[in-house]
């Protein structure tokens, strides 16, 4: 699979989020960011909301959960409608057992990683997931900078997703913008999220093209 963007509703207006959805819809996903107030120290939304925006939005959705209890709560994302559902390795008890029963569900698998915990701890299981998150700032926020220190560690994921029979995605999120993606996607990159840079844009779709286009890029280059 290519290079693809999936901009954050973390950075739309929450109360003109349909028009806001449909603002991007040249995207190849939709990033919907669930914080519990627990896990991360900020609040957004849930089940009830993602099963309207699932039923608006044009393209696939994929939820980022950054709460307490996946074990629980991931499952229902994926019935919700989630084509693609997250969680963080650090939150959950089980994470093999997660990701199998979102795959028995139909829906794609992925572990995040925050900035401190290693490759190590999902390096010998990759044909579990789908996806592997490596976070490029602390979860919580929109906004932050880009920690580019974290090139190594997806570096050394894109090398062990090759000894995987089945087409794993590497995934970046935070702080990404026209002038991060090059980095991220030079070191094997193949989702980018991006909320502030594609939201704050005057306009969102050429930002996305723009994106899609400096990633493709810097892949080539690399
Ligand atoms: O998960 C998160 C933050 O924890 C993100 O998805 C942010 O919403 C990305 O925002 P920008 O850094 O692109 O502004
Ligand atoms: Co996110």
């Amino acid at each position: 699979m290519g290079i693809q963007i999936a901009p954050s509703i973390l950075s739309a207006d929450f109360a003109n989020l349909e028009r806001d959805i449909v603002s991007v819809d040249n995207a190849d996903w939709l990033h919907f960011d669930v914080m519990d107030g627990h896990f991360v120290p900020n609040l957004t939304v849930g089940l009830p909301v993602l099963e309207r925006v699932v039923q608006v939005a044009p393209m696939p959705v994929d939820v980022h959960l950054m709460i307490d209890d996946p074990d629980h709560w991931a499952p229902r994302y994926a019935q919700a409608g989630a084509s693609s559902v997250t969680f963080h390795y650090e939150a959950a008890q089980d994470p093999v057992a997660i990701a199998r029963e979102l795959r028995r569900l139909g829906t794609r698998a992925s572990v995040a990683l925050k900035p401190g915990t290693s490759a190590d701890v999902v390096i010998d299981r990759l044909a579990e997931f789908d996806m592997v998150l490596v976070m490029t700032v602390e979860p919580g926020f929109g906004g932050q900078d880009f920690m580019p220190d974290m090139m190594p560690k997806l570096e050394r994921l894109r090398a062990a997703a090759s000894e995987v029979d089945h087409d794993l995605w590497l995934q970046t999120d935070g702080g990404i913008s026209r002038e991060t993606i090059g980095q991220a996607a030079a070191a094997g990159c193949d989702v980018f999220v991006a909320g502030s840079a594609v939201y704050g844009a005057e306009d969102r779709r050429a930002e996305i093209e723009a994106l899609r286009d400096l990633a493709r890029q810097a892949r080539d280059d690399a």
